[in-house]
């Protein structure tokens, strides 16, 4: 079955707004955030071992898989799902042979001659961006806009019709939408949820945008 992207939690502890990450995860997940995943890029291995841990123990019975940014061994110590790399991380050849085949492993597409290239039949979902400006990335690539995903969503199409997409980077109530019409199948957010007044409210509120057009996308 494709990995159900719709609302992708990504958790940060330096971007948690001080919540504790269990807190911020259980909210999300009341307000529909559908695949969550652990990103810290500052903790020492230890840290985001119990980080995962923790995160592991309140999702499994809740049915939301925990993918771990960057770190296939953090993945594997701590039971979690999968993994999200990158281009400067792990290569994917390595990580399934680690992994399993049944382990989610995501990655990130950025260009149209990585969508060309990656090999996507050892995947399970690609995130594309940056779509939008973002605070929450050092040293972000420009934004390519709705219209770049849409150029590197259409060369994913052709290679794996079944991908899903997931939109990231600045993707929030505003633009949530428009990143949807563009063709991804779902949106990854840090701050629009992890940094707002209730994030529950805020992962209501984006998971009720992507759905809406998802439902204009299905009905035709
Ligand atoms: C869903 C999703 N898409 C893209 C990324 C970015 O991954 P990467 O390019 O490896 O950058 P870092 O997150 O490691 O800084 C992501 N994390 N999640
Ligand atoms: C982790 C990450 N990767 C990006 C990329 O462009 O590849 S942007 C990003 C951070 C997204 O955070 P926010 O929702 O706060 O903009
Ligand atoms: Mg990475």
């Amino acid at each position: 079955m494709p990995v159900d992207v719709r609302l992708n939690a990504i958790l940060d502890p330096e971007r948690a707004g001080g919540r504790p990450l269990v807190d911020l995860a259980r909210a999300v997940v009341a307000g529909g955030a559908t695949l969550l995943q652990l990103r810290d890029k500052l903790g020492t291995t230890r840290r985001m071992i119990d980080e995962a841990r923790a995160l592991v123990e309140l999702l499994a019975p809740l049915g939301v898989p925990l993918v771990i940014n960057d770190r296939v061994d953090v993945a594997l110590a701590a039971g979690a799902a999968g993994v999200h790399l990158g281009p400067d991380d792990m290569a994917i050849e390595d990580a399934r042979a680690l992994l399993g085949p049944d382990a989610i492993v995501g990655h990130s597409i950025k260009t149209l001659d990585q969508a060309e290239r990656v090999p996507l039949e050892l995947i399970d979902y690609a995130g594309v961006g940056g779509v939008y400006a973002t605070l929450s990335k050092d040293n972000p690539a420009a934004p390519m806009g709705p219209e770049g995903l849409a150029a590197i969503r259409a060369v994913l199409r052709r290679r794996a019709p079944l991908m899903p997409v997931v939109g990231i980077a600045g993707i929030e109530a505003s633009n949530a939408a428009a990143v949807i019409a563009a063709g991804a199948d779902g949106v990854a957010v840090i701050s629009a949820l992890s940094l707002a007044p209730d994030p529950e409210v805020a992962a209501r509120t984006l998971r009720g945008l992507v759905d809406g057009v998802l439902a204009e996308r299905a009905a035709g």
